[in-house]
């Protein structure tokens, strides 16, 4: 049996037919129905109108949305919650000067977490990455991608994934696995970075299609990281495996990863905090989603991604978290939309359309979630009572939230 939502203030991001994504002035155009109603049949959007059209057939529960707001769930594509311990000890060595760079440098940063999550059990791992899940579902998220990368040897490369296919078969929201064997170079392969690449492409690659333990293939391409020539050696193997490419790029310094990226069909290309012309040009016209994670511009004090140039340049833009424990320790995505406002001078219209349609295509979610359209999973955000779109990103500390649903499911808040 059906629920109807009645009386909704605004239903937000309605798209009778599936679209998937949006790019450059269409951004700003977010469609929604004033005085709405929305039923849900089993676990789907099964109709939605104006109240004047609500439909009088008998429904298993009524919910009274008058003066809240109902907008599809935040997809965030781009998550690293399956981790091990915190790293709230480097936090405090930045905040008295040392840089991300320098700790990584001395052994820290992600070598750091990958010692820690290879000395732990795979069922305390489970345990801890849960619980984020689970948080981050009470803040509205309804659709994830999450990395390995926290392994760095065959067999916790190996764990981590399997951590994600048991989230994956656990919980109702769609989830997407991405493998980053390529994250860091483990100390033992210090100076000799292509007998890792080749336990990569050797080893762990073959382990982990056999297994169907990813959809994507995933590579940090960064100066003192892996370079273009690496990348474009794990994107071609991963390829071979089927595996689709969805990359870290351009976080502190602009190397190619974007044409790169570009060049080997990369689903999406995420970071982009320093973009040059050329970077912004090699998107234009390409099937390649920009990824921006303000969250972590903010935390670790580094530039934010020029979302106002590559918006006004005509591309499309998503937003995502980057929960993890060393760069952004919160998987925030109210926050995360907050701060491309205010930092970005992204419009709310344009951060939502980021958060929503935009995220579930860079993660191939798009006809699934994402919008307001007959037949996507009904995974919802029931606002409390607000003024305006405007208001939920403005008022930055305030939880909007009033319920969450996956699948039409109210999630238990904590
Ligand atoms: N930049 C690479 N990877 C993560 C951070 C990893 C870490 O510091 O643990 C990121 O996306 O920000
Ligand atoms: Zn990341």
């Amino acid at each position: 049996m059906a629920i109807l939502f009645k009386n909704i203030k605004e239903l937000i991001q309605v798209r009778k037919e599936p679209i998937a994504f949006v790019a450059g002035s269409d951004m700003k155009e977010l469609p929604t129905i004033k005085n709405a109603y929305l039923v849900v049949e089993n676990g789907k959007i099964a109709d939605y109108g104006y109240m004047a059209d609500c439909p009088t057939t008998p429904v298993k529960e009524t919910i009274d949305a008058s003066e809240k707001m109902i907008l599809p769930t935040w997809c965030d594509s781009h998550t690293h919650i399956v981790y091990a311990g915190n790293r709230e000890g480097e936090f405090v060595d930045r905040i008295h000067g040392l840089s991300y760079e320098e700790i990584a440098n001395k052994g820290g940063g992600i070598l750091n977490s990958a010692r820690t999550l290879q000395k732990t059990s795979e069922e305390s791992l489970y345990e801890q990455s849960k619980v984020r899940l689970e948080e981050i579902m009470q803040l509205g998220t309804g659709a994830v991608e999450i990395k390995s990368g926290y392994g760095l040897t065959v067999d916790s490369e190996l764990k981590m994934l399997r951590i994600i296919k048991r989230l994956k078969d656990t919980y109702d929201l769609p989830i997407k696995a991405s493998f980053l064997g390529a994250h860091a170079l483990p100390s033992e392969y210090k100076g000799n970075p292509s007998a890792y690449l080749d336990l990569i492409v050797g080893e762990m690659l073959p382990k982990i299609a056999e297994a169907q333990l990813a959809e994507y293939i995933d590579i940090f391409c960064e100066t003192g990281y892996f370079s273009v020539a690496d990348t474009e050696v794990i994107l071609e193997a991963g390829k071979r495996y089927g595996l689709i490419p969805k990359i870290h790029v351009n976080q502190f310094t602009a190397i190619g990863g974007v044409q790169a990226g570009v060049k080997h069909h990369a689903l999406s290309v995420d970071h982009l905090e320093v973009m040059r012309e050329e970077d912004i040009e090699a998107l234009k016209n390409t099937n390649t989603m920009p990824v921006a994670l303000p969250s972590c511009s903010y935390f670790l004090s580094i530039p934010y991604t020029p979302a106002r140039k590559m918006i006004d340049a005509g591309l499309p833009l998503a937003l995502a978290s980057d929960y993890n424990p060393g760069s952004t320790p919160s998987g925030n995505m109210n926050f995360v939309v907050s701060t491309a406002c205010i930092k970005m001078k992204m419009t709310p219209e344009e951060a939502i359309n980021a958060a929503t349609i935009n995220g579930a295509y860079a993660m191939g979610l798009a006809q699934k979630v994402g919008s307001i359209t007959v037949g996507k999973q009904a995974n919802l955000i029931l606002t409390k009572s607000v003024n305006s779109i405007g208001f939920i990103p403005y008022a930055f500390g305030s939880n909007h939230i009033e319920s969450v649903y996956i699948k039409g499911k109210a999630v238990k808040q904590a």
